[in-house]
């Protein structure tokens, strides 16, 4: 419809154009003229089909006359027919060949012309096309028919060779293609391009319209308008009316885009949906589809559906209704499906979300496991740290801990040779023309310059713990002189609680751990400090300090064979239960220490310095007895004698500093060795440290480092002395713990040894008195220790049995050993036999009696025997062996057997009775020893009480013991 409006307005503007009304024109003409170009158009459609040479009579426009005589034989119709239908006319007759072609076909007979005429309609009517009479090829006027026929033909023709779909209909309707082509070749190029496109304008947007009669209409219109026009005056007249036709073509599809739109709307209106689809086409501005997007999708669709955007534009309304609805329910359904999608989507990241969340609380356990199992992994290390070092403390290796001194004030703080590089490894810088560089050493500590007091001593802290369950301890400091071994194991001259040293730490710690523990075991703590000069052994508890008034203190005898780890037993051994105690000790001991000047260090010490700590702890539900000691042990520097320029007295001392040093090298060299023949007794140093070295104990050296240059190669050689100490295997340590049956028989020999003693203060009126050796705390308490060991004694007494004692009243000395065998415990024992004029009494009456007899002193050189000592494990009983009663038996040395024999060396010209087997001459010292266990047990003498000055026992010099006991007591122990 809108093309109709198109084309009569076009056709109105042409009037326009030419100023002249449409019903002036001739109408018969036109129709002539239309008659003229259908029948053109069929003559052009039939020689085409028939080709020229059957065509020849038929021109391309022939008149209406022309028209009828060419197609008067019915042979152009009969094979256009067959063309379109084969077989359709199965015999034509043809004209003879080389016969001459009249125009009008004469050269047929008449019947023959009839035989093809009636036999093209006839087919022609049964294909359904309109026919015209076979008369009207004869008659003039009547060529309007056949045209027609032919047209139909051509239009079934048409129909055929498009497809044949649906039923072929001739609606009678006719465009002529040729026309403009026909008008062109009448008219100039320019005016005929000119309406060229504007026909083709025309055309195009008329191009789904098929009013071909109406447009038709219209070229034959403007031709007959032009016809009366001069040439010169066409273009223009053309030109204003093609102007005028573009405006109006203009202004209508204006109108038309309007129109559009406005049906659009009201198309979509209803449907917000379809409304906001139909806009993605154009806009994607109110829809949350992106415009991309919607933009390539609505052409998608279009695309798909092979729409162009002139169909959303052409204006008809029902047309733009339906496509929009595809494109609305198109867009819905995508909506719907992107809906879909979104959903699925928003599914899949909900549960990737989850599964995320899932993982992530995986991991988080996961990485909690690994934090748990890397801590535990932390505790197992430590575990097995703990465990080596159980391992190490079983295998009794010497520890060796190195710590390096800082640079002193006031010394320039140059290169320092040594370095910390880990806890464990020593790097010392050599000078580069040894070709080294740098050495490496590896402890099992390695303390740098900054280390604390506190902090080193925390590592040896587990060591002060075991001498409380019953071990023993040894801790000393190697090094040369000013590397800062007082430093560690004392502290600085100066102290403060920060900066007190090893020692003091030690016995505060064994104060704090006993306190812990006093509910289940009683600790007694005593404290012994000597000193090692020149190889002499001196006591540093003494109050005068003064060696040359009392001689014998510079020659302490040590004894190895003492199993209560007291080997300098004639030794002041002072009680103490606190850390003043400790200190004030100390500082007794330290200013008794025999301190030289040398000119590598003014406060260099040329002694070995020794601080023993004896604990005993009862563990008050068992009764068993634990004994643990612990030497603290300051070494001497250990620099050779030709480095301090020293002569006379110090080059004396230095010597016997290396001296000892030397052999103390000797001494971890044969126990590395394990050679069966160990040193020990080649220095008071060695012979000191033998229960620690070499037994069943826990060892500490701490090596101690000068950073300086200059001491470079005494840094190396100390080095090196302590790997090989670092290698030594000890034996696993052992500790000292008496099992209640043990501690009963040796208890019933300290009763032994009580009345043995009380028979020879009786009779040797106290030889014991030459010795100082005694307890600050037994004399104090004298008498009442006195009342309760012989009222301890008459108890333990009772248990032997009587006869076998009354046979052989042998007095014992002091115990040396004890051992287990075949799961029994016996206690190897020094025996002192003495068989006194009246033997065979009990040692109460011995007691008595030497009570009454304080005279009497025993035949030293007499006594020769040996007798053995027995002990009858299920019985409990005790038997002398090869002694009698008219024996007098002296203890000289025991000797540990295998079996659960002793034998006790006796000594003297009276041998009675068999049995000894082997016979040693004591020494002057062996019989002058007596055990510190003795003293500490036996009442002093009355005579001993001189607290007050009032009695001073002699010694065996006959001088009087320059000792501490009451008159000098120090002010430390007080009242213990
Ligand atoms: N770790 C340290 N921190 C601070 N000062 C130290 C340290 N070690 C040692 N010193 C200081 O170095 C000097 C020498 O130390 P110390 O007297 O302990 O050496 P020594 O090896 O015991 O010497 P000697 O063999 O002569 O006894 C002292 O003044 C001491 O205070």
């Amino acid at each position: 419809m809108a093309e109709g409006i198109l084309q009569i307005d076009a056709a109105a503007a042409v009037e326009d154009a030419l100023g002249k009304s449409p019903s002036d024109m001739d109408l018969a003409s036109r129709k002539a003229e239309e008659a003229s170009l259908r029948r053109y158009g069929a003559a052009a459609w039939l020689r085409k089909m028939v080709g020229v040479l059957t065509a020849r009579d038929l021109s391309g426009q022939p008149s209406e006359e022309d028209f009828r005589l060419a197609l008067r034989s019915g042979i152009i119709l009969c094979n256009a027919l067959n063309m379109i239908q084969p077989g359709a006319v199965p015999k034509v007759a043809e004209a003879p060949s080389g016969s001459v072609i009249v125009p009008d076909g004469a050269a047929l007979s008449a019947f023959q012309y009839f035989e093809n005429v009636r036999n093209f309609l006839n087919s022609a009517e049964e294909m359904g096309i309109p026919v015209f009479e076979a008369s009207d090829l004869e008659q003039g006027g009547k060529s309007s028919r056949i045209v027609n026929c032919v047209l139909a033909l051509k239009s079934y023709y048409e129909w055929k060779e498009g497809g044949g779909k649906g039923v072929w209909k001739f609606t009678g309707t006719w465009k002529p293609h040729s026309a403009s082509k026909k008008f062109v070749r009448k008219s100039s190029g320019q005016f005929a391009n000119s309406l060229s496109r504007t026909s083709s304008i025309v055309e195009q947007n008329s191009q789904d319209v098929n009013e071909m009669g109406t447009s038709d209409a219209l070229h034959l219109y403007v031709r007959e308008l032009l016809s009366g026009k001069k040439q010169e005056d066409v273009p223009l007249i053309v030109g204003s009316m093609l102007s005028k036709v573009m405006e109006q073509f203009e202004q209508q599809l204006a109108r038309q885009n309007e129109q559009a739109g406005t049906s659009s709307r009201c198309v979509d209106a209803p449907s917000s949906n379809e409304h906001q689809v139909v806009e993605i086409g154009t806009s994607s501005r109110d829809t949350d589809v992106p415009s991309s997007y919607a933009s390539s999708e609505a052409s998608n669709v279009m695309k798909e559906k092979s729409w162009s955007k002139n169909d959303l534009r052409d204006g008809n309304p029902k047309r733009h209704g339906s496509k929009r609805r595809d494109l609305v329910e198109y867009y819905q359904r995508s909506i719907q499906e992107l809906k879909n999608t979104l959903h699925s989507t928003k599914e899949d990241l909900h549960f990737l979300h989850m599964k995320y969340q899932e993982e992530i609380q995986y991991l988080g356990k996961h990485l909690n496991g690994l934090a748990g199992a890397a801590s535990r992994y932390q505790k197992v290390l430590e575990e097995n740290r703990k465990l080596y070092n159980q391992v190490q403390d079983l295998k009794g290796n010497i520890r060796v801990y190195c710590r390096i001194r800082p640079f002193l004030p006031g010394q320039l703080p140059g290169l320092s040779t040594a370095e910390a590089l880990d806890g464990q490894t020593i790097s010392i810088i050599t000078p580069a023309k040894n070709g080294k560089g740098k050495k490496l050493f590896t402890f099992n500590k390695v303390f740098g310059p900054s280390a604390s007091q506190e902090g080193v001593f925390s590592d040896t802290q587990p060591l002060i713990r075991s001498v409380l369950d019953g071990y023993n301890v040894c801790i000393f400091a190697y090094g040369q002189t000013g590397s800062g071994k007082t430093y560690t194991m004392t502290g600085p001259k100066e102290l403060t609680t920060e900066s007190l040293g090893v020692n003091y730490r030690a016995l505060s710690d064994l104060f704090a751990i006993s306190k812990q523990r006093k509910d289940s075991i009683s600790y007694d703590v005593s404290v012994q400090m000597i000193e090692i000069y020149n190889e002499q052994v001196r006591d540093l508890l003494v109050s005068d300090g003064v060696n040359e008034k009392y001689p014998w203190r510079n020659t302490l005898e040590i004894r190895n064979i003492s199993q209560n780890g007291i080997n300098i037993p004639n030794a002041n051994i002072v009680p103490v239960s606190s850390t003043s105690d400790v200190i004030e000790l100390m500082n007794i001991g330290l200013k008794n220490r025999a301190v030289g000047s040398t000119s590598m260090n003014d406060r260099s010490s040329r002694s070995h310095s020794c601080v023993t700590v004896h604990v005993q702890g009862r563990n008050l539900t068992s009764g068993s007895i634990t004994r643990g000691s612990m030497h603290l042990v300051d070494l001497a520097g250990s620099e050779r004698a030709d480095k301090t320029d020293t002569v006379g007295d110090r080059l004396t001392e230095a010597q016997h500093i290396n001296h000892s040093l030397s052999v103390l090298g000797d001494v971890i060299a044969s126990l590395a060795q394990k050679q069966s023949r160990v040193p020990y007794r080649n220095s008071k140093l060695t012979q000191l440290l033998q229960d620690s070295l070499g037994g069943q104990s826990k060892t500490l050296m701490f090596i101690h480092i000068n950073p300086e240059p200059d001491a470079l190669g005494e840094t190396v050689s100390t080095l090196k002395f302590a790997e090989r100490v670092s290698t030594v295997e000890l034996g696993a340590a052992r500790a000292n713990k008496d099992s209640p049956d043990v501690r009963e028989l040796k208890e019933q020999i300290a009763n032994l040894k009580a009345a043995l003693f009380r028979k020879e203060s009786g009779s040797m009126n106290g030889s014991f008195t030459s010795s100082p050796a005694r307890s600050w705390r037994s004399i104090g308490d004298v008498s009442k220790t006195e009342e309760q060991t012989e009222s301890l004694a008459v108890s333990r007494m009772q248990s032997f049995d009587g006869e076998d004692f009354m046979a052989s009243p042998i007095s014992v000395v002091s115990t040396e050993d004890e051992r287990s065998v075949s799961g029994d415990w016996v206690v190897k024992v020094m025996v002192k036999c003495h068989l006194g004029e009246d033997g065979g009494h009990s040692p109460d009456i011995l007691h008595q009696k030497s009570r009454r007899d304080t005279s009497k002193v025993y035949p030293e050189q007499s006594l020769s025997k040996i007798a053995t000592v027995r002990r009858d494990n299920s019985s409990g009983r005790i038997q002398f062996e090869g002694a009698e009663a008219s024996d007098e038996l002296e203890y000289t040395e025991v000797e540990a057997s295998d079996e659960s024999d002793y034998q006790c060396q006796t000594n003297g010209a009276k041998q009675k009775g068999g049995g000894g087997t082997k016979a040693k001459k004591p020494t002057p010292n062996q019989r002058q020893m007596k055990s510190p266990e003795i003293r500490s047990l036996i009442p002093q003498p009355p005579t001993r009480k001189v607290g007050n000055g009032s009695h001073s026992p002699s010694n065996k010099n006959g001088k009087k013991p320059a000792t501490v006991d009451g008159r000098r007591k120090p002010t430390s122990t007080g009242g213990k």
